[in-house]
């Protein structure tokens, strides 16, 4: 049975074979960079390079669904670099996980297909007044353009009551959500429990833009039970009918060339060089589009001289414009944040430990798979889980936390220093974050559901502190970007978390689960004091649950942006960016179908510019 899917190579071409020129120039081949490319080259009308700093890896750690991990725990897909040491953490440094591949971090990723809530996306709209095109309804019909959904089958609908509503996707994209032809017994009963918790939903479908409990799908290809990324996606073969589009894999970019304030081209190295003496520039007559990634991008902007004015005279770099949002404003969801817990009294069989325990069931699973490609290896990393507002969680805290941090200085909890504009937009994102506390239709907490008899796999989805990612000022261009979370610099974020704990043993202990005897196995245990809890968060806190975003933010420039509401670098011709980066907050979800659906976007408003 097929383990790699065969490829029938769009155009990639050496660095001999470069045009001098093309209309549109990609920086990284990734989710965004990839999806932007097609569309840009669809109509035949213009030329387009991608430069990709990873090679077309197609080995069956990138395509083999079951468990969804074995692409994260190959090294050769990743970017290998630490965070600065968290303050917050008790000093740890945590790896920066990136994927390093043609297909970016989709090629990577745990496959989870999540929407944020619709408020997420007004509120992205809402930092430029009243009549944004960013908003729920307006980034909708993107959200169907990016994703071919499969519903369940009927069998697994039947045995697990899944709602869904093919009204909020589409049909058309190659790139596919499906659900896995088995799942875990137990995951009927758990789901349940949270109905027994005041103010849980179930919304008629993952993709409805609604806090609750749901079912969602994989990015994985029902047809060959394959990870579906943005290669197979958007590149494999479409490039043999389109002499327009060229991809260069194995190259760094280090920066972007400019004539005055316009962006004319962009230098790259081979991925290996140390040096710049095998440094090239390719020139783009149109616009260079930035898909670097959230670490990335930041990084070969400011390297570029679009970045703080302060920033770039340290590092040595001539500045082109003082952009103070360039690497501010960095923001990801922190997980490792509950206790585990364990069921004593665990009735169902199989659960997913079986997969790792049990050899005659491992043996049984890889032969159904071998045979039809279905059963528990076709699972990736889950397919169901709670998505909840603070009110939901936190009943007698919510309404002091939201006043609390609402009524915050806003600079207090920023780096010390930080320009006026970054404080005027974190304050902007204060009230409206603010407002998302307050909210039953926003979620703030994520908790994953395995189907195993051990579980505390939550997700805090809107943290408010704020990093930083800055070039190495002693290298900026060959270094890698330093990665700062500034993980819990708000004392919100340790708020909210102190009510994370609480709730989950609730969900476990006061719920239908209750009969199943779960066990605190980790964490502070549950006679611990508020500073307890605190100080074990602090201990094992991971402050990445690899969605990072914000740092090249699509926000008034007044307000510490990068980009405009037409993805456009502010201050410089000709230069745009398409990816995670341009999200001024996180979406209540992970971040892959928004970032599939932005570049959607994305690509409908540069060609309306063309
Ligand atoms: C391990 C992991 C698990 C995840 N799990 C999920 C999940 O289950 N569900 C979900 O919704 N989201 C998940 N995500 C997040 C999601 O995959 C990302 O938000 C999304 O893929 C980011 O897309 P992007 O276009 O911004 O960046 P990427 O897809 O990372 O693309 C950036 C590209 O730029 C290239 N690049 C970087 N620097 C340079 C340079 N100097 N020159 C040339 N090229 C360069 C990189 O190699 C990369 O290919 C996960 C991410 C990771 C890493």
């Amino acid at each position: 049975s097929p383990t790699a899917r065969s490829i029938t190579h769009s155009t990639l071409v050496t660095r001999e074979d470069l045009l001098p020129e093309y209309d549109y120039v990609i920086v990284g081949g990734g989710t965004s960079g990839l999806t932007v490319a097609d569309r840009l080259t669809e109509n035949g009308k213009h030329t387009v390079l991608v430069l990709e700093r990873g090679l077309l890896q197609n080995s069956s750690s990138v395509t083999t669904v079951a468990g969804g991990i074995s692409a994260f725990l190959d090294p050769t897909l990743l970017f290998n670099f630490t965070s600065a040491p968290q303050q917050g953490l008790n000093n740890r440094s945590i790896a920066v996980i990136n994927g390093r591949l043609l297909g970016g971090s989709s090629g990577v990723n745990g496959m989870q297909v999540l929407r944020g809530q619709r408020e997420d996306y007004d509120r992205w709209g809402s930092y430029f007044g009243k009549n944004s095109e960013w908003s729920w309804d307006g980034l909708l019909p993107y959200f169907r353009k990016a994703w071919h959904f499969h519903p369940p089958t009927p069998e697994l609908v039947r045995q697990f009551g899944i709602k869904y509503d093919p009204g909020y996707w589409g049909s058309t994209s190659n790139v596919h959500a499906s659900f896995p032809t088995f799942s875990w017994p137990a995951l009927k009963l758990e789901m349940a429990a949270f109905g027994d918790i005041p103010g849980v939903k179930y919304p008629s479908d993952s993709g409805a833009g609604e806090t609750g409990a749901y079912w969602h799908p994989s990015s994985v290809d029902p047809a060959t039970v394959l990870r579906s990324f943005a290669r197979p996606g958007h590149w494999d073969g479409i490039g043999a009918a389109r002499p327009n589009y060229h991809t260069l894999t194995g190259q760094r970019v280090l920066k972007v060339a400019f004539h005055g304030k316009r962006a004319t081209g962009v230098v790259f190295v081979p991925f290996d060089a140390t040096d710049q003496s095998q440094a090239r520039t390719v020139k783009a007559k149109k616009e260079i589009i930035m898909a670097a990634g959230t670490h990335h991008t930041p990084q070969i902007l400011q390297a570029s001289g679009v970045g703080p004015k302060k920033l770039l005279a340290e590092a040595g770099v001539p500045l082109v414009v003082d952009l103070p949002g360039v690497g501010s404003n960095f923001q990801d969801q922190p997980f490792n944040i509950v206790p585990q817990f364990n069921y004593s009294s665990f009735p169902f069989h199989p659960d997913s430990s079986d997969l790792y325990t049990n050899q005659t069931f491992i043996a049984e699973a890889a032969a159904q798979f071998a045979a039809n490609r279905t059963g528990p290896l076709s699972i990736a990393s889950g397919n169901c889980a709670s998505w909840l507002p603070l009110q939901v969680i936190a009943p007698q805290a919510w309404k002091d936390i939201a006043a609390r941090y609402e009524a915050q200085d806003p600079a207090a909890y920023l780096p010390s220093g930080s320009d006026k504009a970054v404080v005027a937009g974190y304050r902007a994102q204060q009230k409206a974050l603010a407002r998302s506390m307050r909210s039953k239709d926003s979620a703030t907490y994520n908790l994953h559901l395995g189907g195993g008899y051990s579980n505390g796999a939550a997700v805090y989805l809107h943290p408010v502190s704020r990093g930083t990612v800055h070039i190495d000022r002693a290298d900026p261009f060959f270094s890698p970007p330093e990665v700062d979370y500034r993980a819990l610099s708000n004392p919100t974020d340790v708020e909210v978390l102190l009510e994370f704990t609480p709730f989950t043993r609730r969900y476990f202990t006061e719920t239908r689960l209750k009969s199943l005897n779960p066990v605190e196995l980790t964490g502070p245990g549950a006679n611990a004091t508020r500073d307890q809890v605190e100080a074990w968060l602090r201990g094992v806190l991971i402050p990445s649950s690899f969605h990072p975003v914000g740092t090249a933010a699509m926000m008034p420039r007044q307000l510490g942006g990068v980009v405009d509401e037409k993805l456009l670098v502010y201050g410089v011709k000709g230069l745009s960016v398409v990816d995670a980066s341009v999200m001024p907050d996180l979406p209540g979800s992970y971040t892959q179908q928004t970032v599939y659906a932005v570049a959607e976007k994305a690509a409908d408003l540069i060609k309306a510019r063309a």
